[in-house]
């Protein structure tokens, strides 16, 4: 035996796979095989059915410069489509009353530059309220995806790395790990209402935490309100179910791995079904915090704590009492919040509008929302499904990483990045890593070509005109 194991079949474990297939030639007779403890791939990447219709229930949105996920799409052959409305009708409510709105949405159907003139004026509302610190917000961002793109570099010119440090230091992203988003966005001169309302209400639905996560996830997190996102047509899962498929991975299903057992020059697998594999590489590719897996002998990392997001959706309509209002059709579409212990969720918006006053939305919250308080939030509930995601990392600035290498050894550990940020695409990027990573380390015979260049063309205009769907996944 000389396999090559993946522990998960989440977008790290696919794209890792992946990685490995492209980037050798031969993988000496191994035979790579990937364990998913679940009966399906995808992990944080899935979809829920809410009255028949498909809705993103993890990982939703893709920013337009992460070119792993452009690419797999593209050589999956698979459809991307907006992933957002870049005019959605934000609404910011700070327990009591909607402090700050844009525009409600131009009737669909409304003419070219009805919606221009809308979107125009949405900047100008915004504008108004947080002045020069919107654009001293979007350069922050922009600088960090400028130094993410490094990741995107020729194989040539670009380093293969031993640790998360390393890579963090290489783009110029690590600093930003060491502070918190506060600290970096009030360096970079925004004003403190941009940082207590804006800013709050994105780093709350993207990683359904304050101001205080570190500066790098915050700034992804900012990223993650840009114009221009999308997401695969049919469920971001696809991306790992294909990318597992052209790796030709021997895939075993509803099959955990329960102990990681180092026997010299090889590692022993114990999974939950009772059977062993022989594995002289093993990958470990989701977050070791809230897993059970035996590793002999123990490894040692930094304690880190996951951010549970509870996702709760409902087929419905939202109470206009609850939020103050007389009819719920001013209730704004999506509904950001600030952070004060008394705002139960930190987001709701609008998936789909069936009709007036029936509605398919999406909330996330910290904790569980019981059926009682969504009975005050909600006059109609006709369905409701709830999940309970370990999320992301709880971030904290300085954050610690553990190791690549988990033992120095052949043990390594993809997602030891998420402490850097938790995406679809920093996935990719870890895991592109490791794939190098064990190439060297293992002298496998590498490929010569560089992998194509991503291809990049606009989503906006694959944007339904006059659909009657609104989809404004988080
Ligand atoms: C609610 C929510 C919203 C999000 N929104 C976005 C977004 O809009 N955009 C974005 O880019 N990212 C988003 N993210 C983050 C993104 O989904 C994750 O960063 C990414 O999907 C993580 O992929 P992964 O493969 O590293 O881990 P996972 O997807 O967690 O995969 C790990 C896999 O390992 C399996 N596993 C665990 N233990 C074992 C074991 N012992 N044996 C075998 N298998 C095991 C698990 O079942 C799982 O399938 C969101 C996440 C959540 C939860």
């Amino acid at each position: 035996d000389a396999d090559i194991c993946i522990v998960g079949g989440g977008i790290s474990g696919a794209s890792t796979a992946f990685f490995l297939t492209n980037y050798t030639t031969s993988l000496a007779g191994a035979q790579l095989r990937v364990f998913e403890r679940r009966h399906k791939v995808g992990g944080r990447l899935g979809t829920v059915t809410l009255a028949g219709d498909s809705f993103e229930a993890g990982g939703s949105i893709i920013h337009p410069r992460n070119l792993h996920a452009r690419r797999f799409t593209d050589l999956l052959g698979l459809a991307a489509k907006a992933g957002g409305d870049d005019d959605d009708w934000l609404g910011i409510w700070d327990g009591k009353s909607f402090i700050f709105q844009t525009l409600r949405p131009p009737p669909t159907g409304s003419s070219w530059w009805r919606r221009k003139l809308h979107s125009l004026v949405n900047s100008l509302l915004l504008l108004r309220r947080y002045g020069m610190s919107l654009l001293k917000m979007d350069k922050f961002v922009q600088e960090m995806l400028q130094r993410f793109m490094l990741f995107y570099n020729g194989l040539e010119s670009r380093p293969v790395f031993d640790t998360v440090e390393e890579m963090l230091q290489w783009t110029g992203l690590y600093g930003l790990t060491r502070r918190t988003l506060e600290e970096e966005l009030l360096d970079a001169g925004l004003n403190t209402q941009t940082i207590a309302e804006l800013v709050t209400v994105i780093t709350r639905i993207n990683y359904g935490q304050s101001t205080h996560i570190s500066g790098l996830a915050g700034a992804v997190s900012l990223a993650g309100s840009e114009s221009g996102l999308w997401a695969v047509e049919g469920g971001n899962w696809q991306l790992a179910a294909g990318l597992l498929k052209t790796s030709n991975a021997t895939l075993h299903l509803q099959e955990g791995i329960d102990s990681i057992t180092d026997a010299g020059d090889y590692y022993v697998l114990r999974s939950n079904t009772g059977s062993e594999y022989n594995c002289t590489v093993t990958v470990v590719a989701t977050p070791l915090d809230e897993v059970n897996i035996t590793f002999s002998p123990p490894i040692s990392i930094p304690l880190r704590k996951m951010q549970h997001t509870h996702a709760t959706f409902v087929r419905g309509l939202l109470n206009p009492v609850y939020f103050g209002l007389n009819s719920a059709s001013n209730i704004p579409e999506l509904i950001g919040t600030l952070e004060l212990p008394d705002i139960p969720f930190s987001c709701i918006s609008v998936l789909k509008r069936y009709s007036e006053d029936d509605m398919a939305y999406k909330m996330f919250s910290r904790a569980k929302l019981d059926d009682g308080l969504l009975d005050q939030i909600f006059s109609k509930r006709k369905e409701t499904i709830r999940i309970n995601w370990a999320a992301y990392p709880h971030y904290q600035a300085p954050e610690e990483f553990a190791p690549i290498v988990l033992d120095g050894k052949q043990l390594y550990y993809v997602n030891t990045f998420e402490s850097a940020a938790s995406a679809i695409e920093t996935g990719a990027v870890a895991a592109e890593n490791v794939a190098r990573l064990i190439i060297s380390r293992r002298s496998l015979p590498q490929r010569g070509v560089e992998p194509d260049a991503p291809h990049i063309k606009p989503f906006a205009e694959q944007e339904e005109e006059g659909s009657q769907r609104r989809h404004v996944d988080l």
